[in-house]
Parts: C-alpha cells; structure tokens; sequence
C-alpha cells in the first residue's frame, strides 16, 4: 500500500520505518527541512535502538522516501497518516495547532479518497475537528472529494519503540465507517500473523483508550511514589513492599517502580490533557490531578534528601549526577527527572559534573550556556573532585559500578539513588551511605 506520515519524530519515522519494513512504500513528510536533508543521508535524528538500519534497509530498497513537499505527500499515499506533535498548551490541553495544519494541508491538496489516520495523541473529538479542517480546504476550492478520518493512535514506548511497532500488544482502529476498516485491515495484516492484533471501535473511544492508557500506567507509577514516601516514614522497604505487590497477577510486576518521577513528553502532557478534558466536560478529575501532583513532588525527592544530607547548604558544592535522559535507551530529555534536579541545585549554588551514555547532546542543545555544568566523558570523569553522587537514570551500565572507585573519588562518602538500583549493603562495604526511593528510615533525611 502505498502511505504518507506527517511528522517523523519518534511515532512518524518509526512507523514509516517499520511499514516500509513489512512491505509498505511509505514517504514521510517533515517540515523540518534540516531533518529531512539528515534523514536523506542516513542520519537519523534521535536515538531509538534498531531504527538505524530498518530506515537505511528500506530507503536502499525504495520502500522509504523523505519529502518537505507537501504537495507530493499528499498526492503519494491512500493511507495519510498524521504523527506530529501534540504540546501541552498553558492550561494543560493538547494543542492541535500541528494536527490540524496538517489536517488542513491534506485537504488543500488532495485530488482522489483518502483516509486521514491521526496518529497523534490528541483529545476526544479531535477526529470531528481533523474532518473539519479537511473538508473546509475541500470547500474552498469547490472539490467535492471523499475521504474518512480514523484514530489510530501509538502505543510504542521510546527505547523499545521499534520492537513495540513491529510486535504490539494490540492496534487500536477507530473507525464509523466500512471503507477505511478494510483499508486499515489490509495495513496492519503483516502484524496479525501470530494471532490477531487489531481491535476496531467507534472513533471517540479510540481516541479515550490512548489516554486512557497512558493515565492509567501514570497512576501505577504515582501510587507507587506514595507508597515508596509512606514507606520511608514507616521504616518499610518499598523494594520488598513491590515485589510482594507484584506477585499478585492482579496488579502485575510492570509499572510499578517507584523512582524520582516520570518524565518523558508523554505520561506528563497526557495525564494534564485528560483532566483538562474532563473538566471542559464538567467532571472534575480528582484521580488524575492527584497522579499529575504526586508526580511533581516526586522530583523533588532527590533535591531535597541531597540538601538535607548537607544541611540545607548547597554553596559551592559539586554532585555528580549519572543519568540525565527520562529513561534508559533514550537521549529524550523531554520533562525529565534529571531537569528538576540539576535546576534547583543550580538554584541552591552548587554545580553538576554529569554524565549519560546517549542524552549528553542534548542536554548542551538545552543548556548551553550553563556555567553550573560540566559534561563528562564517562561516569568515571564525572565523579572527579565531586562531593557526592546522585543517579536520575537507570542506564544498564550504572547497575553494577565500581563502589571502591566511587567511595575514593567523591568527597562525601554518599549515593543518592532515584532508581533504587543497589543494595545498602553493597555500598556499606566501601563505607559509602545509601539514600534511594521508599527504603526504609532515615531515607528522607528526616531522622
Ligand atoms: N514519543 C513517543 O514515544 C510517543 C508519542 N506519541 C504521540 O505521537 C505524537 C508525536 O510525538 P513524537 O513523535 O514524540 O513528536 P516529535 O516532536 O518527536 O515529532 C513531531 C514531528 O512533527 C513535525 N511536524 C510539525 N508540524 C508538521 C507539519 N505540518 N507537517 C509535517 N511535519 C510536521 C515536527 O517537525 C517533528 O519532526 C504526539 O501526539 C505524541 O503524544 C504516541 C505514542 C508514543
Ligand atoms: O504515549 C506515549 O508516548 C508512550 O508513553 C509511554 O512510553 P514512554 O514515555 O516512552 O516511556 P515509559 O517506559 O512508559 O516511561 C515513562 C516514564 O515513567 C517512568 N517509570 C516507568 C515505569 C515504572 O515502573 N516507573 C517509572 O518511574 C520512567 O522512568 C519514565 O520516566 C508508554 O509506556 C507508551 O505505551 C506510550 O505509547
């Protein structure tokens, strides 16, 4: 079949990438004209495991073609797939801005059917919106040419992104009407060879099971939070406590890591546009705002044990800080834990010598004139001359340091530890002291 996706950053290109894969001519639309040239080299933009060679295998065989053209993209496929960003606006609502620009696009140049797909993460009612964008292009131009509009959104997590695609769990296909079911079939047939994947439902609730979802993991995580911080109070290890959660199916072992909050452009702006949604509708969404609150606490936590270790005087003191990217396998630093953390302790006068094996460009892309931080070459250099160390990542290569290193190298024999990654006593051997997420007393800092 032949597909156009608008937008190729992490749902665009790994969708056009992975449909191209299974068989699919795919050309991918950006209006980032610097990315697209990139792109055409070989070059791609973010870091996403896999993705590399899937996009250079099928742009070699044809399959993959990238365009700043909008007038070629929307003449090139049946299937026009919109996959651009989704901002939260100030008062926490999705903003369309981008969708519907696309929207528009599609119908000013649109000459035969075409099924508009929105694959961006976008609000109950968006699809009526994207309609009507379309068909007013349509009327402008007096063309009276028939087209569907159908939610598809993506449930791919950055760092797995590619393996998510290629093998989901589900494909959820919103739909009101026959012609563009069977399209949408005969698309995701590749992915339905194991068993079937794809659940076909009216329009509006496909768009509601997207950030439905996605609340729904966001609650896992900030209840988890709550826990782990009633825990440090009552002298429990929240480790012990999840793994004896977990064990139940009912609540399952996944999503349930208490840490220094979730980041990522996703849970955060999600949770804000569902509640913001609810209240447009007159609901008022206390579980929602509750998770969203708890969250921005949470990446507070580690700031506030590092300054009460030291008593609230944070002048002139160095913190290595290992991990800056909202999650392993990602250079993503979009609301991530690590930000918080590296502001308020700018804030409070003390520097930061840091470290992370993929997102260290962008963080001098954010701050790029941040006398309060040095960019180190490996976790080892970041350590030098640094007080003491606190970890915001659980990259794979922080799992199993060299604690006799670490305990020589910093001034302050303490780890600080976001991820709950180690065991107190591994690190009491080395003579080094323990703060993490939820284990036990003294962990707040409070005793
Ligand atoms: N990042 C993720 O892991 C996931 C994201 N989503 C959703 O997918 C959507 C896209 O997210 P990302 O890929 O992360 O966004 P992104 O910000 O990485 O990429 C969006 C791209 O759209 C381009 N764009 C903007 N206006 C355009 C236009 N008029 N025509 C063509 N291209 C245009 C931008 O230049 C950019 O390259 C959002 O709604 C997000 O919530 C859904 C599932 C996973
Ligand atoms: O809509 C989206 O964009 C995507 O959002 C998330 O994917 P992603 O944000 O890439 O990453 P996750 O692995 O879900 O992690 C999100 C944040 O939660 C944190 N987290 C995750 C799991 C956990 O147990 N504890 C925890 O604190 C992570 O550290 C990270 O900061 C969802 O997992 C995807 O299914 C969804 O498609």
């Amino acid at each position: 079949m032949r597909i156009t996706i608008f937008g190729t950053g992490y749902v665009g290109l790994v969708t056009g990438a992975c449909l191209a894969e299974v068989g699919h001519h795919v050309m991918c639309m950006d209006v980032d004209q610097a990315k697209i040239d990139r792109l055409r080299e070989g070059i791609i933009p973010i870091y996403e495991p896999g993705l590399e060679p899937i996009v250079a295998h099928n742009t070699a065989a044809g399959r993959l073609q990238f365009t700043t053209d909008v007038v070629e993209a929307v003449d090139y496929g049946e299937l026009q797939f919109i996959a651009v960003g989704t901002p939260s606006d100030e008062d926490g609502s999705a903003d369309l801005k981008y969708v519907l620009a696309v929207a528009g696009s599609i119908g000013e140049h649109m000459n035969d059917y075409k099924v508009v797909i929105d694959k961006s993460t976008v609000p109950v009612g968006t699809a009526d919106k994207v309609r009507e964008a379309v068909r007013g292009k349509l009327l402008e131009r007096s063309a009276d040419i028939d087209f569907d509009v159908v939610s598809n959104p993506e449930f791919l997590k950055e760092g797995a992104a590619v393996d998510d695609f290629m093998k989901p769990d589900r494909i959820i296909v919103g739909t009101d009407s026959d012609r563009p079911q069977e399209l949408l079939r005969e698309l995701y047939y590749p992915f339905n060879r194991n068993h079937e994947r794809v659940i076909f439902m009216d329009v509006r609730s496909a768009e509601l099971t997207k950030y439905a979802a996605n609340a729904m993991l966001a609650t896992k995580i900030s209840f988890m939070n709550e826990v782990a911080n009633l825990a440090e109070r009552l002298g429990a290890d929240i480790e012990h406590v999840r793994r004896g959660m977990g064990s139940d199916p009912r609540i399952g072992y996944h999503f349930i890591y208490p840490g220094c909050g979730y980041g990522g452009s996703c849970f955060p702006k999600d949770v804000k546009a569902l509640a913001w949604t609810a209240r447009e509708y007159d609901y008022e969404a206390r579980l929602l705002d509750a998770v969203e609150a708890v969250n921005s606490a949470q990446k507070h936590v580690l700031f506030d044990k590092v300054s009460h270790y030291y008593g609230g005087d944070l002048a002139g003191k160095t913190v290595a800080l290992w991990g800056l990217s909202f999650k392993p396998k990602t250079d993503d630093m979009r609301e991530a834990p690590s930000r918080v953390l590296m502001e308020k302790l700018w804030a409070a006068g003390a520097s930061v010598q840091a470290f992370d094996p993929e997102a260290m460009e962008e963080t001098q892309r954010i701050y790029p004139d941040q006398p309060g931080l040095q960019l180190c070459g490996t976790k080892e250099q970041a350590l030098k001359g640094a007080d003491c160390l606190v970890i915001c990542t659980e990259w794979k290569e922080f799992r199993s340091p060299d604690f006799a290193q670490i305990a020589a190298a910093i001034r302050s024999p303490v780890v600080f530890d976001g991820r709950n990654l180690y065991d107190e006593k591994m690190l009491g051997r080395h003579g080094l002291s323990y703060y993490a997420i939820g284990r036990g007393l003294n962990q707040f800092g409070t005793r």
